[in-house]
């Protein structure tokens, strides 16, 4: 290892954590948030570790159960920079440890690097990748992260978005956890693949995009900072720099003119800049970190610059203070997050269907789906309800057939005779005349009534067969729909019961059918009716019989009937008023029975059909030759079964997130009184 130094020794002045109303710098100016004070003695790790420690251990527990694939974002420092701006350097500043490092891309995976301050003065190092756990150490870190690197991108210099996970327990360094990222180039070079740059840059939006996260920009001091890929693309999601920190590397190669950059700020750097001066060479980390010192302290142009913004120690600080805040303010809403989304997938478990494993099973749960379409059907069709359909008016069963009977029943008055005369009484002067026979006069020929009645009849007997073809055109898609809303989670079952349905209505407009021609036959050869409305009705009309033989005398209209083609047959007007009067009177009849017969029929019908024919007709087809039968209700669907699979996964992931941060908030509350 290339010096085993820490960073114990050179931070004491950035340690104690007192919390207090100070505001966020760069953040919400409203929160309340946690300050590091700079204490000349305090070790970094007292007050630091009771407060702050619970949470970022909880984030980071939360990270390691992948929490972020539940699309719940973590509060996280990413580093981002061009290809070989110091990244790693930083991070190795940062660490006291040994990374690859070099010309062209080193870091080809996403590295989320956990400092844990511990108590033992030997070092604990750890590589987490692949789902297992490889123990390391300082000596031999920097070949295990290479080694790890080819396992998960392969030996050439591909990338992968697939993270590596690097604990460092080490005395003295900063509570912190970090993500390196992989440098962005737009030049391929040694042989990198020719989409690189769109590859990294994929990789680098997916971690900055995020709210919570914060940008730790690290810029070479010898480029100008305007030209700099990262600063363009944190540019993209923080415009404002809010959650941007820049890390200057390099101060020692290009001092001229850094101090100006820096306070220029042309890049918008919400959250500052710190310029630092990484270990070089073989140098050790507390040769490093006293070259660093002396560099700032004694150089003619650096030194200038405010001891804020320099120095590693500052960067730790600085680092270990946003990470405080960003936490505090985000874990409240992950808690909210967790429970939300917890919820949501066991109510999305329970609602899948259960997998079935016995024929028993697979009957009660088919019972189950004609039980509650059955009732789902009783409610829209007979009851009128539609609770469960309130948007949905093609569903409103009971309104939507009550208008269509009000229909057929306006279809009916309104329908005309296209053979009748256009001329008052002449048709029935006409069947009259051969209707005669020898015989007494006063006695109307019954002939004569049939003749016209018939004629009636045969013009309007199309409209009942159109209205039962419609009808039940109606009640199948109510009943199709309905049945494929129940049978949804049972594929197998679809096909059988919409057959079953389309089989029943069939047979339902059959016996309609059958039934509407049976009543226009039975009006067309006889007239009967008990309702005393009819005579009431004849008398009526027929009191205004000399009225017309007047008006005809006249030369007058007959209320606004012309009848002056009358006025030669006059002879024929009584007999013909009295027919044309009765046909009326019993046309009236005829109509309403004919609306009230079909009604009845229909609401039989239907109510017949839901209550036992459906039942019967599902079961015969799912049990018939054509049918799937119950055994194939037991092959689950696999996209039910994957669906099933992935919530599952989910739900056990969002409990034990759950679990991890459950006490935490009281913690919040107490501790920071946030
Ligand atoms: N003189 C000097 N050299 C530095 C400093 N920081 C980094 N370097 C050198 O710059 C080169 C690149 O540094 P790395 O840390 O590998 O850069 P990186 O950004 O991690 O590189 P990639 O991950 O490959 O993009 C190395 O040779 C480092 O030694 C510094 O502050 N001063």
């Amino acid at each position: 290892m290339a010096g085993g130094g820490s960073l114990v020794e050179s931070v004491p002045s950035m340690s104690l954590l007192t919390i207090s109303d100070h505001h966020y710098e760069g953040g919400d100016d409203e929160q309340k948030s946690i300050v590091v004070v700079a204490s000349s003695s305090a070790p970094i790790v007292s007050s630091y570790n009771d407060r702050i420690r619970p949470l970022l251990d909880t984030v980071d527990r939360l990270r390691h159960l992948k929490i972020m694939e539940e699309g719940i974002q973590l509060p996280t420092i990413v580093v981002v920079g061009d290809q070989s701006s110091g990244k790693s350097s930083v991070l190795e500043s940062l660490a006291g440890i040994s990374l690859p490092r070099g010309q062209g891309i080193c870091t080809r995976v996403p590295l989320i690097m956990r400092l844990q301050n511990h108590p033992n003065p030997n070092p604990e190092l750890f590589l987490e990748f692949a789902g297992k756990t490889v123990p390391t150490d300082e000596e031999h870190i920097s070949d295990a992260i290479s080694l790890a690197t080819e396992e998960i991108a392969g030996n050439g210099k591909g990338i992968s978005s697939n993270p590596l996970t690097l604990i460092v327990k080490k005395n003295g360094v900063p509570d912190l956890t970090m993500v390196d990222l992989p440098g962005i180039t737009r030049v391929p070079v040694h042989g990198q693949p020719e989409d690189i740059y769109e590859q990294i840059s994929k990789i680098i939006m997916e971690f900055i995009t995020p709210e919570e996260s914060i940008i730790l920009n690290v810029l070479s001091a010898s480029v100008d900072f305007t030209t700099c890929e990262s600063i363009r693309m944190s540019q993209k999601v923080d415009k404002t720099g809010q959650r941007t920190l820049a890390v200057v590397t390099k101060a020692d190669k290009s001092p001229e003119g850094l101090l100006e950059k820096v306070t220029a700020d042309d890049v918008s750097i919400g959250l500052g800049y710190v310029c630092v001066r990484n270990r070089i060479g073989d140098e050790s980390y507390e040769e490093a970190r006293a070259e660093e010192a002396n560099l700032f302290d004694t150089h003619c142009l650096l030194s200038k610059i405010d001891k804020s913004m320099v120095g590693v120690p500052v960067l730790a600080e600085r680092l270990v203070r946003i990470q405080a805040n960003i936490i505090v303010k985000c874990l409240p809403e992950i808690v909210r997050k967790i429970n939300e989304k917890l919820a949501g997938n066991i109510e999305e478990l329970n609602k899948l269907p259960k997998h079935l494993t016995s024929v028993g099973e697979a009957m009660a749960s088919f019972m189950h789906v004609v039980a509650s379409a059955k009732e789902n059907l009783r409610k829209i069709l007979i009851q009128g309800e539609f609770d469960e359909y309130p948007d949905a008016k093609e569903m409103h069963g009971t309104a939507r057939v009550v208008e269509m009977l009000n229909k057929f029943s306006a279809d009916l008055q309104s329908a005309k005779d296209k053979n009748a005369s256009e001329k008052f009484l002449l048709d029935e002067i006409t069947v009259l005349e051969e209707g005669k026979s020898i015989g007494l006069p006063n006695f109307l020929p019954k002939i004569a009534f049939h003749t016209l009645l018939q004629k009636k009849v045969k013009a309007i007997s199309a409209i009942p067969f159109d209205f039962v073809e419609k009808i039940w055109g109606f009640v199948e898609n109510v009943l199709i729909s309905v049945l494929l809303r129940h049978s949804e989670n049972y594929p197998q079952l679809v096909s059988s019961t919409k057959r079953a349905a389309q089989n029943l209505i069939a047979k339902m407009k059959q016996e309609s059918v059958d039934w509407v021609n049976d009543i226009v036959e039975m009006e067309k050869v006889s007239d009967y009716t008990c309702d005393p409305t009819y005579t009431s009705s004849w008398k009526e009309r027929m009191s205004s019989q000399d009225q017309l033989l007047k008006d005809i005398d006249n030369y007058r209209k007959f209320g606004n009937i012309d009848v002056s083609h009358l006025r030669n047959m006059k002879g024929s007007v009584p007999e013909a008023f009295d027919l044309g009067t009765r046909v009326n009177a019993y046309w009236d009849i005829v109509l309403r029975r004919m609306v009230d017969n079909m009604a009845l029929h229909l609401l039989f019908k239907i109510r017949n059909l839901v209550k036992n024919d459906m039942e019967l007709e599902i079961v015969n087809e799912i049990m018939g030759p054509h049918g799937n039968g119950l055994e194939r209700m037991m092959d689950e669907s696999p996209s039910v079964a994957i669906k099933r699979n992935k919530l599952k996964k989910s739900i056990s992931l969002l409990k034990e997130s759950k679990d991890v941060v459950a006490n935490i908030i009281d913690k919040i509350s107490d501790n920071f009184d946030y």
